[in-house]
């Protein structure tokens, strides 16, 4: 049986008040093993770790010396890629087909793209004159923003932890990271690699347990933090915020998310029905990205919804390890229960279940694991709580439109603003009608295409700030104005 401990001052250490709680698989309930919870001592230690390690050999190193060790950092979690691809499948259930494409390769991809951003970011310099005719300069120096406390949920567990503790470490600063408490694995094992790349003790710190009067919460209001960086659920962020004002500390907030597809009858239909199935069902519906609400214009309303319905109906539920299988269960039974409601919602809303809608029956072995049914709903009205709360599972509800007018203000009336996925051959439209969508990420015939160099962030309730190439520069280091009076 594994055992999670904490990751403090490069030592996998216990906590003091021996406190564990459970990992479980969410693909049959079983026991994984147990996750020390972090108390007040072992975040307090961490931090302290974090802080001491901001003024030892780390802070001697040069750019490229961190470069090149996080360079190491990227290439041993490849070296490593079966260890971590177990981890995160025991973890989440995943099927291996993705996270073996999506989450661990980006995982490592995450230390190398920042060290070569900030390679290759040039500094700031304004030349100006003055009343002696001698003149002055200007130049940007930057430096390490100090203890970052890192935040991260369990849908993308490797990727979205790495997409922070790369530009993090990259610019200089040390972390504390506390996972979700439901997928403890990966992140733990980065530890172990931290050790082998020759990472100092101290820069990487791992502390597990909850948020609320745990983990969390004893982390992000920790007076020797010097920022927050969040991923997960709006109201957790509003709480994280709230602890940040204390010491005035910065924050970088990537939250949820109820993101619109708009299908144009002029689009490539398979292009669209298989970017759309992506969107609503890759990783069992539970990507900040995804689509939960599509619209369709009239003309092409019918065979788009008969074209999902007949490709929800191939999906294959199955076992990680089962190399037919593309979906897998959610998270957790907990999460289980809170989407089920929003199937249960749906009906009661009035919807028409196009396909799924309920809990399958997956054979004696997998029914205490958390299975769902990816499902299609259509006839919901605007207003339903189910169009507009974020679900976080396998199901979207199709609508058809008539206008161009009226899809844009469909598709931007929520509170949320993460990113939106247009479909249509007509390039002028496309351009036209990403530029109008309320969010920080807009895809044209494409859904998750990701380059690292450009910004992630969303509008509205979705998140405060954009990290992603030179973007995470703002957030991860503090910008200094030396000027020289020549
Ligand atoms: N915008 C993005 O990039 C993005 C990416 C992935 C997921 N998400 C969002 O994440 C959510 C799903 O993830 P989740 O359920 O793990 O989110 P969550 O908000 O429940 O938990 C996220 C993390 O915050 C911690 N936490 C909870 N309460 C806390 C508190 N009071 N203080 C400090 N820490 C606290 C949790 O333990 C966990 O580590 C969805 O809303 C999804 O849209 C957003
Ligand atoms: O679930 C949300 C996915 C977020 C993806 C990223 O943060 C990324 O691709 O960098």
């Amino acid at each position: 049986m594994k055992e999670f401990k904490h990751f403090i001052n490069g030592e996998y250490v216990a906590s003091a008040s021996g406190k564990t709680f459970e990992n479980r698989c969410p693909v049959d309930n079983s026991l994984i093993g147990p996750v020390h919870e972090a108390g007040e001592v072992e975040v307090d230690a961490a931090v302290r770790a974090a802080k001491a390690a901001l003024s030892g050999p780390w802070s001697k190193l040069t750019q490229a010396q961190r470069t090149e060790m996080l360079n190491k950092v990227a290439d041993r979690i490849n070296e490593r890629f079966d260890e971590f691809l177990e981890a995160e499948c025991l973890d989440t259930g995943k099927p291996r087909s993705i996270a073996s494409h999506i989450d661990i390769p980006r995982g490592a991809a995450n230390f190398k793209a920042f060290s070569e951003t900030l390679a290759n970011h040039p500094t700031e310099g304004f030349r100006m004159d003055t009343p002696d005719g001698k003149g002055a300069l200007n130049v940007g120096h930057r430096t390490p923003k100090g203890v970052i406390a890192v935040i991260s949920p369990w849908n993308l567990p490797l990727l979205l932890m790495t997409f922070k503790v790369g530009p993090a470490l990259a610019c200089g600063n040390t972390v504390v990271v506390k996972p979700s408490e439901e997928t403890p694995a990966t992140t733990t094992l980065l530890g172990e690699v931290m050790n082998e790349c020759g990472v100092p003790a101290g820069v990487f710190n791992v502390v597990h347990g909850f948020g609320p009067n745990s983990a969390g919460e004893f982390l992000t209001t920790h007076p020797l933090v010097n920022a927050i960086t969040f991923t997960g659920e709006t109201r957790t962020g509003e709480a994280i915020m709230r602890a940040a004002s204390v010491g005035l500390r910065n924050i970088s907030m990537e939250c949820g998310g109820k993101n619109p597809g708009i299908v144009f009858a002029d689009c490539d239909i398979e292009k669209a029905v298989e970017g759309t199935m992506r969107s609503a069902f890759v990783n069992c519906g539970q990507v900040c990205l995804g689509t939960e609400r599509v619209y369709v214009e009239r003309p092409i309303f019918e065979k788009f919804l008969s074209r999902m319905k007949e490709e929800v109906a191939k999906l294959r539920l199955g076992r990680p390890e089962d190399k037919e299988a593309n979906f897998g269960p959610l998270v957790s039974l907990e999460h289980r229960d809170k989407v089920k409601y929003y199937y249960d919602l749906a009906r009661e809303e009035g919807a028409t279940i196009e396909i799924g809608g309920g809990i399958p029956d997956m054979g004696a072995e997998l029914n205490d694991g958390a299975w769902i049914e990816p499902t299609i709903w259509t006839g919901l009205s605007d207003e339903a709580r189910v169009i507009r709360e974020e679900i976080f599972g396998p199901c979207c509800h199709i609508r058809p439109f008539d206008t161009e007018e009226e899809v844009i203000k469909l598709a931007n009336d929520t509170d949320y603003g993460l990113a939106c996925a247009i479909w249509t051959e007509n390039s002028a439209r496309a351009v036209r009608v990403a530029e109008q969508m309320e969010v920080g990420l807009a895809w044209v015939n494409s859904w998750f295409l990701r380059d690292l160099r450009t910004a992630f962030g969303g509008a509205k309730q979705s998140g405060i700030g954009r990290e992603g190439g030179v973007h995470g520069l703002e957030f991860y280091t503090e910008l200094k104005n030396i000027c020289i009076k020549l």
